[in-house]
C-alpha cells in the first residue's frame, strides 16, 4: 500500500483531507468527470489591480479573478478584502511570511474553501457559486506542484503520471501517448519505470509538474515547489516552469517566501502581509519601486549586502568632537556609507566617474551587484564618502534618476 508523504506539508494535509488532485492516501478513488468550461464574454477590459502594465486584456483572457475575497477562520481574518486578476499565459508570483495567508488564499484559489465575502472566478466561472459536482470538475482544470512532490513511493514514474488520467477515465492507449509526451515535456523519457526513490529531488519534482500538467489544465498552482531544492535543482525547476509557461501558454501561480524565485520566474507579483495586499503589479516596478517596508525587507533577501564587518562597525551619527580637535579633523576621520538603489539605464552609465569627474566627490565603492528581472537591470550600490561630503553628495545623487538612497551611518577607516 502506498503512503503519500503528506506529513511533510500542510498543504499537502489539507488538500488530501479535501480530497483534491491527490485524493484519498492509497486508493485515489474520487472520480472526477471532465468538463469543458463556457467561454467567457469578450468584453475589453484593463485590470485594474494591474495597472502597472498598459496591456489591454480581454475578460476571456481573464484565467483567476478575485473579488474582494475575505476569508475569516472563527475571528482571525485569514484574507483581507482581496483583489487580484491574472491574465491568461502569465506568471503569477505571491509572496509573504510565515501567516501572511498564502496557503489560504492558495486553498481558495484550488476550490478547496470558499470565501466569507466576495468572488473567485475561475476562467469566468464563480466558484462560490457552484455545487460540490461542477466545483470538482472545475478543479481539473487545476494542476498542483507540491512543496514534497506527493508522489507514490510503490508506483514508477509513468504510474504516478497516469493517475489523473486514470481517474479522468482517460483510455490506456491515450494514457500512454499523454505520459510519453509529458515525460518528455519534463526532461525523463528515459526514467518511465523508475521508482521515486530512485530518483533526485528535482527529478521527482519533474515527475510531480507532469503529473499536475496531465489534466492539461488551465492554472498551474505551484506551492513553494522549490523550497526543499538546492540552489542548482531550483534554478532548473524554475527553467522548466518558464519552458512550461512558454510552450504551453500555461498560466503559473507560484506561492512563494522567496524573492529570488520571483524575480526569476514571475511576471506580476503579490506581496501579502498579515492577510492583505501590501502591494502587487509588475515584478520589475515594484522591485525596482518598493513602496511597502515589508517588500523593502523581503527584497533585502537578494540584494547586495554590506559587509558584516563593516555593518558591526557603522553608527548612526558623527561621535562628539573632543574640544582638543578641529571639527574638520574628526569629519577627516570617518566616512559615511549611502546605500544607492538603481534600475533601468543608469545603471549602464558612467555614475561614478560622473560624480568624480564632474562633481568632484570622493566616493569609494563598497559593494554592489546588479540582478536582472527580465532585460531589466536593478542595482545596488554601498558608496563611502568623507563624511564632510556627504550632504553635497546626497544633493547631488538625487538629482540622478535613482530609485531610492539611503544614508545608513558612519565608519571609520581603515574598516
Ligand atoms: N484552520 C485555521 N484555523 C484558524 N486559523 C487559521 C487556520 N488556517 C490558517 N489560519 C490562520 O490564518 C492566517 C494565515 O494562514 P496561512 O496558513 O494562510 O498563512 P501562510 O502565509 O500560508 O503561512 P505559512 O507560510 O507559514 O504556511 C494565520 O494567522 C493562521 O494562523
Amino acid at each position: 500500500m502506498d503512503t503519500l508523504p503528506y506529513s511533510h506539508n500542510p498543504l499537502g494535509d489539507k488538500l488530501a483531507a479535501d480530497g483534491i488532485t491527490l485524493l484519498e492516501k492509497d486508493s485515489f478513488n474520487d472520480r472526477i468527470s471532465s468538463s469543458s468550461l463556457p467561454t467567457s464574454v469578450g468584453l475589453e477590459v484593463t485590470p485594474p489591480e494591474l495597472s502597472t502594465t498598459s496591456r489591454t486584456v480581454n475578460s476571456d483572457e481573464i484565467v483567476v479573478k478575485f473579488e474582494n475575497v475575505t476569508r475569516l477562520y472563527g475571528k482571525k481574518t485569514a484574507l483581507d478584502n482581496i483583489s487580484l486578476s491574472i491574465p491568461r499565459g502569465e506568471i503569477f508570483g505571491i509572496i509573504g511570511h510565515s501567516g501572511a495567508g498564502k496557503t489560504t488564499l492558495l486553498r481558495c484559489l484550488a476550490g478547496l474553501e470558499r470565501p466569507d465575502q466576495g468572488r473567485i472566478l475561475i476562467e469566468g466561472q464563480d466558484f462560490s457559486q457552484l455545487s460540490e459536482k461542477k466545483l470538482r470538475s472545475l478543479r481539473q482544470r487545476i494542476g498542483l506542484v507540491f512543496q514534497h512532490f506527493n508522489l507514490l513511493s510503490s508506483k514508477t514514474v509513468a504510474d504516478n503520471i497516469a493517475l489523473p488520467l486514470k481517474i479522468a477515465g482517460i483510455p490506456k492507449k491515450e494514457r500512454s501517448t499523454r505520459i510519453t509526451e509529458l515525460l518528455e515535456l519534463v526532461g525523463l523519457d528515459q526514467h518511465a519505470d523508475f521508482y521515486p526513490s530512485q530518483l533526485s529531488g528535482g527529478q521527482k519534482q519533474r515527475v510531480g509538474i507532469a503529473r499536475a500538467l496531465a489534466g492539461k489544465p488551465a492554472l498551474l498552482l505551484c506551492d513553494e515547489a522549490t523550497s526543499a531544492l538546492d540552489p542548482e535543482t531550483t534554478r532548473s525547476i524554475l527553467e522548466l516552469l518558464q519552458t512550461i509557461n512558454q510552450k504551453l501558454n500555461l498560466t503559473i501561480v507560484l506561492i512563494t517566501h522567496e524573492m529570488s524565485v520571483i524575480r526569476n520566474l514571475a511576471r506580476y507579483v503579490m506581496v501579502l502581509n498579515g492577510g492583505k495586499i501590501a502591494e502587487q503589479g509588475l515584478v520589475s516596478n515594484v522591485f525596482a519601486h518598493p513602496r511597502e517596508a515589508i517588500t523593502k525587507a523581503m527584497l533585502q533577501e537578494i540584494r547586495p549586502q554590506l559587509p558584516k564587518t563593516i555593518l558591526q562597525k557603522l553608527v548612526s551619527s558623527l561621535p562628539p568632537i573632543p574640544s582638543t580637535s578641529p571639527a574638520s579633523a574628526m569629519e577627516y576621520a570617518y566616512y559615511a556609507i549611502l546605500q544607492v538603489n538603481m534600475s533601468g539605464s543608469l545603471i549602464r552609465s558612467p555614475f561614478i566617474a560622473e560624480l568624480q569627474s564632474i562633481h568632484h566627490l570622493t566616493p569609494i565603492l563598497l559593494e554592489g551587484g546588479i540582478s536582472h528581472i527580465g532585460n531589466i537591470p536593478i542595482g545596488t550600490l554601498f558608496l563611502a564618502f568623507p563624511a564632510q561630503e556627504v550632504e553635497q553628495a546626497q544633493k547631488i545623487i538625487r538629482t540622478y534618476p535613482i530609485d531610492t538612497l539611503e544614508m545608513l551611518g558612519y565608519v571609520t577607516f581603515p574598516y
